[in-house]
């Protein structure tokens, strides 16, 4: 068995502004080439940890080490990392080509070799013609490109991108995401990637660290993750969730025949859910009323109020939408489409 050592290490990475504590004891070890998301909900800590990495913040306690030095204290100049800001941070005045030679001139490099490696950069991102305009003569997503230029042009050992997309409108969006997973895996960047999108972290991340409220609550490939979250609160974050607390496996708190082989806290994800007009029979299925229908385009939602009070979510088939509000639906599912949430026994 080979072991690949990581490129950039956390270790016990805290900080804590007054009574506040931004990031909470950090453990993560990114390996080269890797993307790694840091996810979480607005506040729970993600630019901070990005920024005691880049050197902009200090931490309170912890060490970071990349490809094996420490950098803990080091001037942020000096890190080797390339960082893209989420508001761009472009010089106005100066050109394309200029902001993305920028580190370039500043590490010395020889302007024969610099303007090589603009060259090089301003085709991998398309950007070509536009080298001589200043930014505000860009659009949007040339602008977010010229921002990761600049940042990939010096080749730091490790990338850093603070919610790069967030500037973008959706279409947009999906589109340069794509393109910077395929930049990043053709030139091998091991990356930090800062998201409260879900949906994006699932697409690009080779794992995703999940935090919450300063602490990192799960590491995984995007599919262990919302296959196996380990806590509740990443199951109703990474995608959506119907969660049932039972005491014996049979029932849930709230009296639903759930079949499940223990007790503990139990995920039913929608789309393992079958909706059908026949009535409830025994673990594993119950009635109730359709409430809200979706049509999504590839698929549909539609929302089950049960006796008890509970809204439970189910997608399938576009042919879901065809349900009336108000008509009776029973909802089905098998034992092995329950999964347990180990972090809340
Ligand atoms: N300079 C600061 N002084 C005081 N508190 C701060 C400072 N910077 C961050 N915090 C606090 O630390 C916590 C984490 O902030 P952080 O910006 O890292 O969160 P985030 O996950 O990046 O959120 P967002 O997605 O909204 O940017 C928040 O409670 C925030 O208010």
């Amino acid at each position: 068995m080979t072991t690949v050592s990581p490129e950039l290490v956390l270790e016990g990475l805290a900080r804590r502004y007054g009574s506040t504590t931004a990031v909470a004891r950090m453990d993560l070890a990114v390996k080269p080439g890797e993307l790694v998301a840091l996810l979480g909900p607005s506040g729970c800590g993600k630019t901070t940890t990005l920024r005691m990495v880049a050197g902009f913040v200090e931490p309170s306690e912890g060490r970071i080490l990349l490809r094996g030095r420490d950098i803990t204290t080091m001037p942020p100049h000096k890190r080797d990392t390339g960082m893209v800001f989420q508001s761009y941070a472009l010089f106005p005045h100066l050109t394309v080509a200029e902001n993305i030679a920028f580190g370039l001139q500043r590490r010395g490099v020889p302007k024969p070799e610099a303007a090589e490696r603009v060259a090089r950069m301003v085709a991998l991102l398309q950007l070509q013609g536009l080298e001589k305009r200043l930014p505000k003569q860009l659009s949007g997503g040339q602008q977010q490109r010229v921002a990761v230029g600049r940042a990939l042009v010096i080749n730091p050992a490790v990338v850093l991108l603070d919610e790069p997309f967030s500037n973008l409108d959706a279409l947009l969006r999906e589109g340069t995401r794509i393109e910077l997973r395929r930049l990043q895996t053709e030139l091998g960047l091991t990356t930090l990637f800062v998201t409260h999108d879900q949906a994006e972290a699932m697409a690009i991340s080779d794992r995703i660290a999940v935090m919450n409220k300063g602490r990192l609550e799960q590491l995984g490939t995007p599919r262990e993750v919302y296959d196996r979250p380990a806590t509740r609160f990443v199951a109703s974050f990474i995608g959506r969730a119907n969660l049932f607390v039972s005491t014996d496996g049979q029932h849930s708190e709230d009296g639903i025949a759930l079949g499940a082989p223990g007790p503990g806290t139990w995920l039913l994800r929608p789309e393992k859910i079958a909706l059908d007009a026949a009535p409830a029979a025994g673990p594993g299925s119950v009635a109730g009323t359709v409430e809200v229908v979706s049509f999504l385009g590839t698929g549909a939602q539609a929302v089950l109020r049960l006796p008890g009070g509970r809204a439970l979510l189910v997608e399938g088939p576009a042919a879901l939408a065809d349900l009336r509000p108000g008509a009776p639906a029973t909802a089905r599912w098998t034992r092995p489409d329950l999964t347990l949430i180990p972090g809340e026994n």
